[in-house]
């Protein structure tokens, strides 16, 4: 059953998940890594509780969490504390592969980018739910909003196994409740409050990835 594994102090909390996101953003507008980092942390944590058959998607997100944390605790961390510094950091060391797989397969850009394109299938699955009613399916919302964007960077392969993945979903009330807001009014509020924020932080990126024509690295 949803969220039944976890004990009632490391229940999850939607809200705190969603706070940390919002948290991302600097005074001058740049997107700080610790906390995207944290907010993909607490949603790994929330999709681990919704059983097994999300663990390879769980995988790959903490795989690059990892990469990422690793790069924060290395010796050059002070260029990846926001996602401007570390642009700009791996731009001047050439240390991106832009246009072609070759000596920086994990570099802290590419990493991040796998992030940013499932950060907007987050933004749109949780405008759906925001506006979604008792008798939409979690499941449909969240391959909707899937189709409209991390499906198309992803192979056959992949989409066919996440198609599979979001049959899985509990439906909107267990799922609501494993948010563990409050109410469902709560929740659509709570929604309300957190998207603009994480479209901002959503958009801050696309337009950086976009100025340095990063947006394709493979
Ligand atoms: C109330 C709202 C709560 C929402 C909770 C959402 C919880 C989501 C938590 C984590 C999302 C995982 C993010 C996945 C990052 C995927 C990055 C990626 O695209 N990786 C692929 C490409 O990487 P490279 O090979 O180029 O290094 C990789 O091939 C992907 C493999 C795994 C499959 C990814 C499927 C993504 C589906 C995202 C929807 C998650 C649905 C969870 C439903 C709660």
């Amino acid at each position: 059953m949803a969220g039944a594994v976890m004990s009632e102090d490391q229940k999850f909390c939607l809200r705190e998940v969603l706070d940390t996101f919002q948290s991302c953003l600097t005074e001058n507008k740049e997107v700080r890594i610790d906390q995207y980092v944290a907010g993909w942390r607490g949603l790994v944590r929330f999709m681990n509780s919704l059983g097994s058959v999300f663990s390879f998607i769980s995988k790959d997100a903490v795989n690059k969490i990892q990469i990422m944390v690793n790069y924060r605790n290395g010796e050059n961390g002070e260029h990846y504390a926001t996602v401007q510094s570390m642009v700009k950091y791996e731009l001047d060391k050439g240390l991106v592969d832009i246009t072609k797989r070759g000596s920086f397969p994990e570099s802290g850009c590419r990493t991040l980018l796998r992030l940013h394109r499932a950060l907007r299938w987050l933004e749109l699955f949780l405008e759906r739910l925001r506006t979604s009613t008792e008798v939409d399916k979690t499941s449909v919302m969240c391959s909707e909003a899937y189709n409209e964007s991390l499906a198309q960077f992803h192979p056959w392969i992949i989409r066919k196994a996440a198609g599979m993945a979001f049959c899985a979903l509990p439906g909107r009330p267990t799922f609501f409740e494993v948010m563990n807001v409050g109410t469902p009014e709560q929740v659509v509020a709570m929604l309300g409050d957190a998207l603009p924020l994480i479209s901002e932080v959503y958009q801050l990126t696309q337009d950086l990835y976009s100025q340095h024509n990063l947006l394709d690295i493979p």
